[in-house]
């Protein structure tokens, strides 16, 4: 265990702790649980880790901010922890470092992996992310099997399998606690509906079910929060519209990537709703999880009730319209076709 540097001011109390060693850092064998939760970024120096971090850092619930991604981490760590909220960083970088950086981890939160670029599917990155992912959840199984565990890195309709699986073998999985982040699409639909209707978007709610790429997701425009009534018109033009936004980004950025700073926004957003929960503070989100919502799928996004456990209750679809109970069961043999080449990779392999 090597502490690299301790970050104080005169006046101040130590409140960052940073590493760059190569070792590593290891603070304390202890899980840190809801008094003072952990929080560990696997792609900490990317697009969407760095101002994920830089948000993370903010959050007043994160006692302990974990970075580790392949490259860069100590810089990032060191910029991170000069901002003067309570959260201890730590750097992890490289392989070797990734059990210290998951270890006692509450949550960890995965964007490791390539974004897309323009004319490409999510699936298209399966190639690259999928074994990415694997790679990381064998590390978790041994390091922290009891964590929160929120994969951002596409695409999500495989990766959660993927990490499942490999839980699965090491003898760990709790399917209560595996999510894929669909947090975007909820966001996303939430600034559209308000933006259309000229409602207060921080007011607005709006459930997204199914999975995360193109006709998997599913905005239920029947159950928006205020009530709000719909045009078949505007359902007809919104609904694509949400299926398709992070390709609007993507054709946006030309080549520079993906969506980052939503993105960062709603990892943060749903991390603190993890910490919420595990704190007992219960409180109803969307997530891709292992559920029997949907009958013949066996993962499927829909509003979850969030806990000390993780999942604690699958709250289901509700009750939705004509147009979209035939958006959900066209969504079924595409989910099924993406969480069979997740299983099979790890099976395989
Ligand atoms: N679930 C969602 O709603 C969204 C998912 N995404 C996905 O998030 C992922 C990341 O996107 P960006 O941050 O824009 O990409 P990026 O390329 O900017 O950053 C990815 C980071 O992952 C790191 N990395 C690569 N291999 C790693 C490994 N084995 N361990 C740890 N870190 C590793 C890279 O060094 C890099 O810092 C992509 O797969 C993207 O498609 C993006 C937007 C929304
Ligand atoms: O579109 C992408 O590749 C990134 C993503 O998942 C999103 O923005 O929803």
């Amino acid at each position: 265990m090597v502490l690299f540097s301790v970050v104080e001011t005169m006046s101040l109390p130590a409140k960052s702790l940073v590493s760059a060693s190569s070792n590593g850092i290891r603070l304390a064998s202890y899980r840190y649980s809801s008094q003072a939760p952990k929080v560990a970024l696997l792609g900490a120096a990317g697009g969407i880790g760095q101002p994920l971090g830089l948000l993370l850092k903010q959050d007043p619930l994160v006692a302990h901010l974990s970075l580790y991604d392949v490259v860069n981490t100590p810089g990032v760590a060191a910029d991170l922890s000069h901002i003067d909220s309570n959260a201890k960083v730590t750097a992890h970088t490289g392989q070797a470092e990734l059990f210290a950086a998951v270890e006692n981890a509450d949550v960890i939160v995965i964007p490791a992996g390539v974004p897309r670029k323009p004319g490409m599917t999510r699936d298209d990155l399966f190639n690259t992310n999928a074994g990415i992912v694997r790679d990381l959840a064998a590390v978790i199984a041994k390091a922290a099997p009891k964590a929160l565990i929120a994969i951002i890195t596409n695409p999500v309709n495989s990766t959660v399998p993927i990490a499942s699986e490999v839980l699965k073998k090491a003898g760990v999985y709790d399917p209560k606690r595996v999510f894929g982040v669909t947090t975007l699409d909820v966001v996303r639909s939430q600034a559209f509906v308000a933006e259309l209707k000229g409602h207060d978007a921080t007011k607005t709610i709006v459930p997204v079910v199914g999975g995360h790429a193109g006709i998997t997701i599913i905005p239920l425009l029947s159950q928006v929060t205020p009530a709000t009534t719909f045009t078949e018109a505007e359902i007809s033009k919104l609904t694509p519209r949400i299926q398709d936004a992070g390709t609007e980004v993507v054709n946006a950025k030309a080549g520079a990537g993906s969506a980052t700073l939503s993105m960062a926004l709603a990892g943060a957003k749903f991390a603190n709703a993890l910490i919420r929960g595990l704190k007992g503070q219960k409180n109803v989100q969307c997530a891709y999880v292992a559920s029997n919502a949907v009958n013949g799928v066996e993962y499927f996004s829909t509003p979850l009730e969030l806990g000390p456990n993780g999942v604690e209750k699958i709250l289901g679809v509700g009750k939705v319209s004509a147009f979209e109970q035939k958006l959900i069961d066209a969504s079924v043999p595409e989910l099924n076709k993406n969480i069979a080449k997740g299983v099979s990779f790890v099976k395989g392999n």
